[in-house]
């Protein structure tokens, strides 16, 4: 048998990085997914037993005798999640350096390395074939890594019997929420292999999807009737979530007092902005008002990521072009390059939408249109 797992990526609305440090964040799913299919070997059907991943994008693809993995690592598969050992992580980073990546495609391999944990780690050492592609840009601020890590244990969990398996029902299915809380906390353990210090709101909103308000591992879903156009520009300038993360905690621990005043007031910002999505009704007649506030809150956010240090110039580029249309925008994700997010409020027409995106195109930015706040997580069985 073979199970399908589609999880969707994100956009961070409000509070990334200060949300490592306890604030308020505010994120949705968007409709750009990693798919992964897993099928497990019959005994026969692979005499070598091995444990394949294939990542069709990159045209890549790896494998391990099971056998030899066997003997490397302690741990015998199990559905409850727990952290990757010091000793384990040991053993899984020299298994990724025999590999041959693309100079190009280095970053790659911590999501083998995750991808290495989780598999060992749920399903053991019966062979199996795993094979991964996505419609995100990866390291782009979009929560490539956790839609990956989501998708992933999803699969993994699906055929391990960990959760149910309606294989009479056709098409796309929702898990349970003890279901969907397992793989959430299975995914967020792959992070922690890929991003050093996640605050775990990106494998939250690509499990559960929709428009979340998360502090301290909780999520609180947003109700929102009205409509929110975002557009998001990639600056195709590669990053790495694990090292800005990094830099953020650096300089919180040199300027502890100033660094505590900026994450409270991100906190600040994030629960006005919620509250402020939450008020949105269909056919609002005050929408204009409230977009207003949101474009706001959005520019005092973008400050205080400038302020954290992870703004750049390509971003202050995009930030300048959709100015000059009296847009409000801010980065999402990481920073240091990726995407940035521009509010396109309900009244702006589409000749002014199609200029900014002309303009932003120009300077050699990829501009994505995607419907924010859609479905999770989903498996299928045939
Ligand atoms: N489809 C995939 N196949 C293999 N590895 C992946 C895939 N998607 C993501 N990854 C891993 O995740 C890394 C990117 O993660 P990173 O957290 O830096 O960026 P992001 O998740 O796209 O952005 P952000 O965390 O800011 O939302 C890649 O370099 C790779 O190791
Ligand atoms: C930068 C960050 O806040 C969001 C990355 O999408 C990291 C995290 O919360 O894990
Ligand atoms: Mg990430």
């Amino acid at each position: 048998m073979e199970v399908r797992a589609r999880a969707p990526g994100k956009i961070i609305l409000s509070g990334e990085h200060a949300v490592v440090h306890g604030s308020t964040a505010v994120a949705a799913a968007i409709d750009l997914h990693t798919y992964v299919s897993f099928r497990l070997h019959a005994p026969s059907d692979n005499d070598d037993g091995l444990i394949e991943l294939e990542l069709k994008d990159f045209g890549l693809a790896f494998s391990w005798s099971s056998q030899r993995l066997r003997e490397l690592f302690s741990e015998l598969g199990s559905w409850s999640p727990r952290s990757c050992s010091t000793e384990c992580l040991k053993v899984i980073t020299s298994l990724v350096e025999e590999l041959s990546f693309p100079e190009a495609k280095i970053g790659l391999s911590s999501g083998v390395s995750a991808f290495l944990y989780l598999y060992t780690s749920i399903v053991g050492f019966r062979p199996g074939k795993v094979r991964v592609t996505s419609e995100l840009p990866l390291a782009s601020g979009l929560g490539s890594s956790a839609s990956f890590c989501v998708s992933v244990s999803a699969a993994l969990l699906a055929l391990s019997g960990a959760v149910y398996s309606d294989n009479q029902q056709n098409g796309w299915l929702v898990m349970r929420e003890n279901e969907l809380e397992l793989v959430n906390k299975w995914a967020f353990e792959g992070e922690k292999i890929i991003h050093g210090k996640p605050s775990g709101i990106d494998n939250t909103v690509s499990t559960f999807g929709s428009m979340i308000m998360f502090r301290l591992g909780e999520l609180t879903r947003l109700k929102s009737s009205g409509p929110l156009r975002m557009l998001i520009t990639n600056t195709k300038v590669g990053r790495n979530t694990k090292a800005l993360v990094a830099g953020v905690s650096e300089r919180a621990q040199r300027h502890p007092d100033a660094m505590a005043a900026v994450f409270t007031a991100v906190d600040s910002i994030s629960k006005e902005l919620s509250a402020v999505i939450e008020s949105f009704a269909l056919d609002d007649v005050s929408i204009t008002a409230k977009e207003e506030k949101l474009e706001e809150l959005m520019e005092m956010n973008q400050g205080l990521l400038q302020c954290m240090g992870v703004s750049h110039t390509s971003i202050e580029t995009v930030l300048r072009t959709t100015l000059r249309y009296k847009l409000a925008s801010k980065l999402t994700g990481a920073g240091g390059g990726g995407c940035v997010l521009t509010l396109l409020p309900t009244l702006l027409s589409s000749t002014i939408v199609d200029k900014v995106i002309t303009e932003l195109e120009v300077c050699g930015f990829q501009c994505l249109k995607a419907e924010v706040g859609g479905k999770g997580l989903e498996i299928c069985f045939n």
